[in-house]
């Protein structure tokens, strides 16, 4: 089966040029492809560059060097990529499927055009019966179900999740890694994801990026062929021990 590259990029660099004058340099040479209807993440130690890699890649960021394509096929419109952060930022004036529709609304639809299709997002991320609540009546876990839902409203051909599970408890970020794999399973969604966990990574991905410490560059890009869908479970199994233990390994690797 050949996959059309949903993102190709090819020998990106990145230096910040700082207030003290001294650059940073953050990327060097990074070049990979994700395919239409991968999983991929981006693992490395704090610092190499992985939000800037994918900043650059949803465009809120310039290269320094390269090229990164996005819908490289030409396939979908210019700017279908949905992202989720860490922190959910939810208008908190508004309610849920308010927050949910937002993309929408700035896109220019009415309200009660996008209204059903907000409400049955926030039942695929099983916030049913909460679409007219108020993000402050909400768990940390509820509201970033609700950014996930508003992530995908735009039904984008990419999504971008920026450490997205980072400040929740070990349970509620297994349970939202969950949610992922499920929201994967029924949308088929291309998904890039950034994150500081192994296991995070090894439960949602087909493919890990792992990164060098700064000045981030590819150390290896692991395939991960545990059985899909996944569930929880599998995180107790032998390969999923081996490919945690090979990724430590990696990290842990002198320059
Ligand atoms: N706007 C900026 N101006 C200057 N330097 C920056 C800027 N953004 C990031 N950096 C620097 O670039 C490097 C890479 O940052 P980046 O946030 O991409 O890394 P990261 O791998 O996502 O880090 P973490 O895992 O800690 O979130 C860091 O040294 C950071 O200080």
């Amino acid at each position: 089966m050949t996959r059309t590259p949903v993102v190709s990029a090819r020998g990106l660099s990145k230096v910040y040029s700082t207030r003290t004058g001294t650059p940073v340099v953050a990327l060097t040479d990074v070049s990979f492809d994700v395919a239409e209807g991968e999983f991929v993440s981006i693992l490395g130690p704090s610092g190499c560059g992985k939000s800037t890699l994918l900043r650059i890649v949803a465009g809120l960021t310039g290269e320094t060097e390269g090229t990164v394509d996005v819908n490289a096929a030409g396939a979908g419109p210019g700017t279908d990529v949905g992202l989720m952060f860490q922190q959910a930022v939810l208008l908190p004036w508004r309610t849920v499927e308010q927050n949910v529709a937002l993309p929408g609304i700035v896109a220019g639809r009415r309200f009660r055009d996008v209204r059903p299709r907000a409400r049955s997002l926030i039942e695929m991320v099983g916030l049913d019966g909460f679409a007219e609540k108020y993000p402050g009546e909400l768990s940390g876990g509820m509201q970033q179900r609700a950014a996930l839902a508003r992530s995908l409203l735009q039904d984008p051909r990419l999504l971008l999740l920026d450490e997205p599970f980072g400040a929740l408890d070990a349970m509620t970020r297994d349970q939202m890694n969950l949610e992922v794999e499920r929201v994967r399973q029924q949308t088929g969604k291309t998904i890039l994801l950034v994150t500081h966990s192994i296991a995070e990574a090894v439960f949602l991905s087909d493919r890990i990026i792992v990164m060098t410490g700064r000045p981030g560059t590819i150390r290896e890009i692991v395939d991960v062929t545990l059985a899909r869908p996944r569930e929880l479970e599998v995180t107790g199994s032998a390969d999923f021990g081996a490919y945690t233990n090979q990724i430590r390994k990696l990290l842990d690797r002198p320059e």
